[in-house]
């Protein structure tokens, strides 16, 4: 189980411009954080950076767990699925296994495999082709190969957008399950802040170079804070479309 997340004075930059700055803040274990934001304020920055996948240019990123090395679990905020992909959902979300010398399963990584799959409701799906699944199957199967290796964090991004409003509240209700019967502890990104107010424990609220965090009604209740965020992320917005060029934005950058 995770004992810590500490995030110490991270910054960010991509061709020089600063996208995340001093952001600071302490994740609790077996507890859901929700990560809320404009678009571009930095959140799949945040996530990748934990993930490792992007170096910051400063500040830490600590993270302890009771075993050796912290395992991580992610779904990314898009992934793009062949139809014509020839593999079984039971395969696909086995990729999620620890990588062993050998091409089959021990026992133990089959019955894990189906505790996963039974938990995550796919058992009904594991002989379908993974292409041929609907939007709400795949990412049932994109959060069971996540959990497949029992993670201590898992790491969320906009997991549940483009669901219908039943589809993502069975997901969340699923993430909630692995947190009350594993301790898994979440950091999930999120644009629903119904969702949020529903599942989250505690907020990272974002924006660029701005950051606030805490429990739920003193981030979601704050009018005034969720206006100023939001707004002037839109104006700001505004003002870099109309000249791009000036703005020192390189509009082919992008990590998506
Ligand atoms: N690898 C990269 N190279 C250059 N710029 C990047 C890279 N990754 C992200 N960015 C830029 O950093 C900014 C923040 O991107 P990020 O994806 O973290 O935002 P976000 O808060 O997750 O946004 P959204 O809600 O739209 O998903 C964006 O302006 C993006 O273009």
């Amino acid at each position: 189980m995770l004992r810590r997340v500490q995030i110490n004075n991270l910054h960010v930059s991509f061709n020089g411009e600063e996208i995340l700055k001093e952001l600071s803040f302490d994740v609790s274990p077996a507890q859901m954080y929700a990560i809320i934001g404009p678009n571009g304020a930095g959140k799949s920055t945040l996530l990748k950076s934990i993930l490792g996948l992007i170096h910051p240019q400063d500040g830490e990123i600590v993270l302890s767990s009771d075993q050796k090395k912290t395992v991580i679990g992610y779904v990314p905020q898009s992934r793009v699925i062949d139809d014509e992909m020839p593999i079984s959902a039971r395969d696909f979300i086995s990729l999620g296994q620890t990588a062993s010398p050998f091409p089959w399963l021990s026992r133990r990584e089959k019955k894990t495999l189906k505790e996963i799959m039974l938990f995550t409701d796919s058992d009904r799906l594991a002989r379908k082709p993974v292409g041929k699944l609907s939007g709400g199957e795949r990412q049932r199967v994109f959060l069971a190969q996540a959990l497949v290796r029992h993670p201590d964090l898992l790491l969320l991004d906009e997991s549940t957008a483009n669901l219908d409003p039943d589809a993502q509240r069975r997901m969340m209700e699923l993430v909630k399950k692995s947190v009350n019967e594993w301790g898994v502890t979440v950091l999930f990104i999120c644009h629903d802040l119904q969702m949020v107010r529903t599942y989250a424990d505690h907020i990272l609220l974002m924006s660029r170079n701005f950051f606030k965090t805490g429990d739920v009604p003193s981030i979601l209740d704050d009018q005034n804070l969720l206006k100023s965020v939001f707004q002037s992320s839109f104006v700001e917005g505004e003002r870099r479309h109309e000249s791009p060029a000036s703005s020192g934005l390189s509009l082919s950058a992008s990590s998506k």
